[in-house]
């Protein structure tokens, strides 16, 4: 993403963001809630196009100045929002079918990555219920699944554990933890917890007012004199940090 910015009206929701995941990175992306984050998503998916600037795709220009050049579904990416947006009436073995079938994977191997994938967030038992017979992390492991099963470049979550307790959030981060450490795939995770960030990034990006105000390791950033850092850093440290191994 170089210079990107996008204006709702006249209100400013990103503003001349530069930014790059490089290849199998687990970037997170930092920031108090309204600084941006999800408008940025939008920005990396292609819902909707910068208003100024441009966004890269592969090295591809995938959306520049007010205009969509590649659409969301050639783009290679998968998004994991903090809504989920599973389909009641498909079954979990059904939602990544369809997602298969719609990116037009080779029907010989649509059963293969279906087992594959329900394996690694151990969701194979469960594979013909639907999302109402489901627990709440079986329901975010269905989303994540769903959102893997077609080999992504890129993923992207959008505040998956903002919604969940503490315990959930614990065994989610330990399988987010497993799940991006054997992916080939990049992931961009948007949080507004440090500790999530901590835990799960390789780098962190962080965001104030649509502005990326740092990028670095997280121990780069603690020598940092940002007030929006600072306050991020020293927010308390929860139970979650105390998972880290
Ligand atoms: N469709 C929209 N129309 C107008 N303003 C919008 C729209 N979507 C977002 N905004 C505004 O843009 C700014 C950034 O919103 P955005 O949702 O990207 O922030 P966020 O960091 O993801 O917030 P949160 O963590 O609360 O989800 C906010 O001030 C928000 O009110």
């Amino acid at each position: 993403m170089d210079q990107a910015s996008l204006k709702y009206g006249t209100r400013t929701a990103v503003s001349d963001v530069s930014l790059t995941i490089e290849t199998g990175e687990v970037l997170c992306l930092l920031g108090p809630s309204g600084c941006g984050k999800s408008s940025l998503v939008r920005l990396a998916l292609g819902l909707t196009p910068p208003s100024s600037g441009r966004v890269f795709v592969d090295e591809r220009e995938a959306s520049a100045n007010g205009r969509i050049i590649v659409p969301p579904e050639q783009r290679g990416l998968s998004v994991v929002f903090q809504d989920l947006g599973l389909w009641p009436h498909l079954s979990v073995e059904a939602h990544l079918r369809f997602v298969l079938a719609s990116r037009r994977i080779a029907r010989s191997e649509r059963e293969g990555a279906i087992e594959r994938t329900l394996a690694a967030v151990e969701l194979l038992d469960r594979r013909r219920c639907y999302p109402a017979e489901l627990s709440g992390g079986e329901r975010q492991r269905l989303a994540i699944a769903r959102a893997l099963v077609v080999r992504p470049r890129l993923v992207l979550l959008d505040e998956p554990l903002s919604n969940l307790d503490l315990v959930l959030r614990r065994e989610l981060i330990e399988l987010f933890r497993r799940l991006f450490a054997e992916l080939q795939a990049s992931v961009l995770y948007i949080t507004h917890d440090i500790r999530e960030a901590a835990l799960l990034g390789d780098r962190v990006a962080v965001m104030e007012h649509g502005r990326l105000v740092a990028t670095g390791m997280l121990s780069e950033l603690r020598s940092l004199e940002s007030p929006i850092v600072r306050e991020l850093l020293d927010s308390p440290a929860g139970d979650v940090a105390s998972t880290a191994p």
